[in-house]
């Protein structure tokens, strides 16, 4: 049975704002089709948000993502608000709102369909299969550490971040990532400093106890430093990968380049809550930011915006035959050669409005074919 859906509606900055419009024009789409009731409620954060009110989240805007059943955010940032000193930066939003919401837990799935082998920069031989999941730790680490600041002593610059984590914070994205992993191939690989870090020894040792509480995983524990460099060459010997905020950071742009570009990466960022009604709130939000260079030219992908959109889907409303949709939709799209600036090969690059539209038409072709709505 349908039900009606609250999205709270964030596109930030730059590129954010040209792609999460096409995002919704997707979940229309899905709305139409399916006979779902989709009420968005738009708000703006980061950058934006410090020019209309000086804060980059204002407290009344939180609240209502928190009331929200999901919320689609774009990316925060840009050169106008990049001042060392400042007080206020566009990315508190985004980490506000992953703190606020209490989202331990960001997936990042990595796979390569056939349709993105032209796109890799890397041997197709070695990309094609590639599925593989990072759960990335979201709410502690290095990022959210007391003291964090910065000082001047005898005439010189100091700064401080703090790199923490209790053994709760990492037991349960541990468990959440052996619970993805017992749906898939059963392997999960912690990524740490474990030889460096006091943080990372913890880790690997709550991490080899939640392992002992899920008999049928086999966890193997990789340093990040060496990390870097299998996942360009084995990828697909990973299934599951969990590991610590920053590290999650950097790792995944890293595998984006397994499919080609930053452009095709969605991210689900999940807590424990879960709603009376069985609605589980979370963010969706692609893995890249405003990116500056090309913002303003309604050139970006919006690809990784739309995939979020179908994470959304499935893992806040439990619509998994939408989500897939999408997911068809835009493999077929890629397949056909379809392809925005970052991706093209051979032809003409689509706008960003452009491949939406393909996108959408392929969802509404795939509609009638499969479920004759
Ligand atoms: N989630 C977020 O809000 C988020 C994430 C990362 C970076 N940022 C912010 O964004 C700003 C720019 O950061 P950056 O340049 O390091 O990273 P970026 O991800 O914005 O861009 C990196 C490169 O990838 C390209 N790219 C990114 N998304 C693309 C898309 N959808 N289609 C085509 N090409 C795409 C950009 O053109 C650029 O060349 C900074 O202010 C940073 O703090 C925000
Ligand atoms: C903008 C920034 C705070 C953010 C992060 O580091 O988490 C971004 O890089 C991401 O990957 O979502
Ligand atoms: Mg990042």
């Amino acid at each position: 049975m349908s039900k009606a859906y609250n999205i709270a509606v964030l596109p930030g900055d730059g590129i954010g704002q040209e792609v999460v419009p096409e995002a919704v024009r997707v979940l229309k789409a899905i709305a139409d089709i399916y006979g779902h009731s989709f009420q968005f409620e738009e708000m703006l954060v980061g950058g934006a948000a410090i020019d209309a009110y000086g804060t980059p989240l204002r407290d009344e805007d939180l609240e209502k993502c928190k009331q929200a059943d999901a919320v689609l955010f774009g990316a925060n940032g840009g050169p106008k608000w990049d001042n060392p000193k400042a007080e206020v930066r566009p990315e508190q939003a985004l980490l506000w709102l992953r703190k606020g919401l209490e989202l331990f837990a960001n997936l990042r799935p990595v796979k390569v369909t056939d349709s993105m082998l032209d796109a890799s920069p890397l041997k197709p031989e070695l990309v094609k299969g590639v599925d593989l999941v990072v759960v990335r730790e979201l709410t502690g680490g290095i990022y959210f550490g007391q003291p964090s600041k910065r000082w001047e002593e005898n005439g010189q610059r100091h700064a401080v971040d703090t790199l923490y984590y209790s053994e709760e914070e990492i037991r349960r994205v541990v468990r959440t990532a052996c619970d993805i992993a017992m749906s898939r191939r059963k392997k999960v690989t912690s990524v740490d400093k474990a030889n460096v870090l006091s943080s990372s020894r913890l880790w690997r040792e709550v991490a080899t106890e939640v392992a002992q509480e899920y008999p049928e995983i086999e966890m193997e524990h990789i340093l990040v430093d060496a990390m870097t460099m299998h996942i360009m060459r084995a990828p697909k010997s990973f299934d599951v990968i969990v590991t610590e905020n920053m590290f999650g950071d950097i790792l995944t742009d890293e595998a984006a380049m397994l499919t080609g570009s930053i452009g095709l990466l969605p991210s689900a960022s999940l807590g424990a809550r879960v709603k009376e009604n069985g609605i589980r709130p979370g963010l969706y939000e692609p893995i890249h930011g405003s990116a500056p260079d090309i913002a303003g030219k309604g050139i970006a992908n919006p690809t990784a915006t739309i995939l979020s959109a179908a994470l959304m889907l499935r893992y806040s409303f439990g619509l998994e035959n939408e989500a897939s949709s999408i997911e068809q939709a835009v493999s077929k799209a890629l397949s056909e050669g379809k392809a925005t600036a970052d991706i093209v090969r051979d032809g003409k690059a689509l706008s960003t409005r452009e491949m939406t539209d393909v996108i959408i038409n392929y969802i509404y072709e795939n509609s009638k074919s499969t479920t004759g709505v």
